[in-house]
């Protein structure tokens, strides 16, 4: 079951907020007018509800643009008093997070990879302790729900209830044509854990690239993220830091608009009558699923047992590989994904060996 963290509702610190939260801007903050432009085209569109803005910009390697520092944080309150625009950058140590919040910044967010250290989080925990700060958490670099939930657990023990998480992506482990993995199952889980906790989406920094943006924010929306935070540049091109993945003002509210907002649920009453129909459907054909499964498994231990008695190994190699290609090229003509077959009978196979090997170790 999930934990239940003492989490506000977006609303309740952002009562001016619609469903989405979309919160937007630059990559970096560069120049005061890049900053101060960019901000006022956004706020033409009034669906952006909080301009974003790197500051202190964690790179990889030494030697790209690092950000302007603190001098950034006098241009997003400038921003604040012309657009009226709550205001957010990210901050990866207690002495960002002090001078953010001195500067009276609206919304602060934690980086995937300070998130993946516990030691830096503990320490933006301590400064913001005791204040009514907006905190957002993206989740660390590598898909580790207990890390993404400990960062968050860590700063609701310090008093902090306006926290949000943000899914950015995790680091590549395999040839993907986003800059960032998007494992949503993370997220699922993520969701399960911690029900009330609001968690939008980074697009950009999964996408890598403008023409990936769509597919991702709309993706995040199926899955009932409640909002969006993504880069827009005045003028992209000319960007200090990730080029291809900004989006001018005017290309988000094209994005923006061809977008469909999801609901949790519907109060439309053939809808949910249809749906308890289909899901009582599924829950018959779980049940068979079960029975099959377990009368498979009583089937694997019979198995191990006369090979015990013949002293034959558990692991059958040769029959594995013929069995999971049948199986491959079955799923195949039932219209079953090829990774999900591949991953559903790695673990019944695995579980099948697990078995036979405790019954060949009993006395
Ligand atoms: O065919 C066997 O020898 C089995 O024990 C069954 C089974 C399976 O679960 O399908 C289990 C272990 C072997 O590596 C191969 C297949």
């Amino acid at each position: 079951m999930g934990i239940e963290l003492d989490i506000r509702p977006i609303k309740d610190w952002l009562p001016q907020q619609d469903n989405p939260l979309l919160i937007a801007g630059p990559c970096s903050l560069e120049t005061e007018e890049q900053t101060l432009e960019t901000a006022h085209q956004l706020a033409k569109d009034k669906r952006v509800f909080v301009f974003r803005g790197g500051v202190w910009k964690p790179r990889t390697r030494p030697g790209s643009f690092e950000g302007v520092g603190a001098i950034g944080l006098k241009w997003l309150q400038q921003v604040k008093k012309e657009t009226g625009l709550p205001v957010g950058t990210e901050v990866a140590n207690a002495q960002h997070t002090e001078e953010a919040l001195n500067a009276g910044l609206d919304v602060l967010w934690i980086g995937a990879r300070s998130t993946a250290s516990p030691f830096v989080v503990q320490e933006i925990a301590d400064v913001v302790k005791g204040t009514d700060a907006v905190v957002m958490v993206k989740n660390p670099v590598n898909p580790d729900v207990q890390l993404w939930m400990g960062a968050l657990e860590r700063l609701n023990q310090a008093g902090i209830k306006n926290l949000v998480g943000i899914h950015r992506g995790f680091t590549p482990f395999r040839e993907t044509h986003y800059r960032n993995y998007p494992n949503w199952k993370t997220f699922i889980e993520l969701r399960r854990l911690l029900p009330n906790l609001p968690v939008i989406c980074d697009p950009s920094h999964i996408a890598g690239k403008r023409e990936y943006l769509f597919e991702v924010s709309q993706k995040a929306f199926d899955m009932g993220m409640e909002g969006l935070m993504i880069e827009s540049h005045r003028d992209p091109s000319c960007a200090l830091s990730d080029k291809e993945q900004q989006l001018t003002p005017a290309d988000l509210g094209l994005l923006l608009d061809k977008l469909v907002i999801r609901q949790s649920s519907s109060s439309n009453k053939q809808f949910e009558n249809k749906l308890e129909l289909l899901r009582s459907r599924i829950d018959a054909l779980d049940s068979e699923l079960m029975e099959v499964l377990s009368s498979r498994m009583e089937i694997a231990r019979e198995i191990g047992r006369y090979k015990k008695e013949n002293n034959v190994t558990a692991l059958q190699i040769n029959r594995w590989t013929e069995l999971m290609n049948k199986r491959i090229s079955l799923g195949e003509k039932l219209s079953l994904n090829k990774t999900f077959v591949q991953i559903l009978f790695q673990l019944i196979h695995e579980d099948s060996v697990r078995m036979q090997t405790e019954i060949m170790d009993e006395d």
